[in-house]
């Protein structure tokens, strides 16, 4: 679904990414592991273009989504950010909107106006993002008046109704209490078998329980990319090894 060929990221003068290849399968969920700093969110940014925001920020190789190059001088950004979509780490609901104002927001700046079909819309994103029944009564209401929890899913289904192909996930449940984490980690299953999903996290025990395959970063540089279950039960490198059994990091 995505491929990452000789990714080198400059911020400035500091290499923070350094030669990255790997293929990321679709309909699965791919963890992104490493201590803080290592570059896991900015790689993740490359993903979708985001890093574009950040000035003075240098992107220099390929990322190939479904065999076609994100950064080739035709390719959109905008477009590439529909079909590549981001959760953060901090929900970040668009304040003065309703929870229903939310959902829509993509679709009506994209000149949607079919109001019943985006009622539709609206109620499917919001069930998958597991949300429908606790907000189904109140959808009118404005959208800060939900629970940090609350607020990541209907983020989760904003990031959903405009139909992306892929969902990058920083850090989506570290403001999150535990209900609400594994609230957020059964979605995963569920949202797996439409969407390709990329997760950064710092949590460990997470990366093992929702992840199909995991990628362990250190120093800008991708170490071991593998099975899941490989990483964290015989990882090859001594590094990942340390890191896993908290060696270091
Ligand atoms: N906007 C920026 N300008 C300059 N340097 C940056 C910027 N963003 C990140 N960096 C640097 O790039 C490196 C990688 O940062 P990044 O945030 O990608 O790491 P990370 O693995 O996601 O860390 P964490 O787990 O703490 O979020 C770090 O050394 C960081 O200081």
């Amino acid at each position: 679904m995505i491929e990452a060929k000789s990714l080198n990221l400059w911020y400035g003068d500091f290499h923070a990414i350094k030669n990255i290849n790997m293929a990321i399968e679709k309909n699965k969920v791919t963890a992104f592991i490493g201590p803080s700093g290592c570059g896991k969110s900015t790689f993740l940014r490359a993903i979708n273009r985001m890093h574009e925001v950040i000035e003075g920020a240098k992107v220099e190789g390929e990322i190939l989504l479904e065999g076609e190059n994100i950064y080739n001088p035709d390719r959109d950004p905008v477009t590439v950010r529909q079909q590549v979509g981001m959760v953060f780490q901090k929900p970040n609901p668009f304040p003065t909107m309703s929870i229903y104002d939310n959902v829509a927001a993509g679709l009506r700046i994209n000149g949607f106006k079919n109001k019943k079909k985006l009622d539709e819309i609206v109620e499917r994103c919001l069930t998958q993002a597991g949300l429908w029944n606790e907000v189904k009564d109140r959808l009118s209401k404005n959208a800060m008046g939900l629970s940090g929890g609350q607020q990541q899913r209907l983020c989760i289904a904003r990031t959903l109704a405009v139909e992306p192909e892929v969902v990058l996930m920083d850090e989506p449940t570290s403001a999150l209490d535990p209900i609400s984490t594994q609230k957020v980690e059964e979605l995963l299953f569920e949202l797996k078998k439409k969407y390709t999903i990329i997760i950064v996290t710092h949590n460990m025990q997470q990366a093992a329980r929702v992840s199909d395959h995991t990628a362990f970063f250190l120093l800008g540089e991708m170490v071991e990319f593998d099975q899941t279950e490989t990483i964290f039960t015989n990882p090859q490198d001594k590094r990942t090894e340390d890191y896993i059994t908290g060696r270091f990091g």
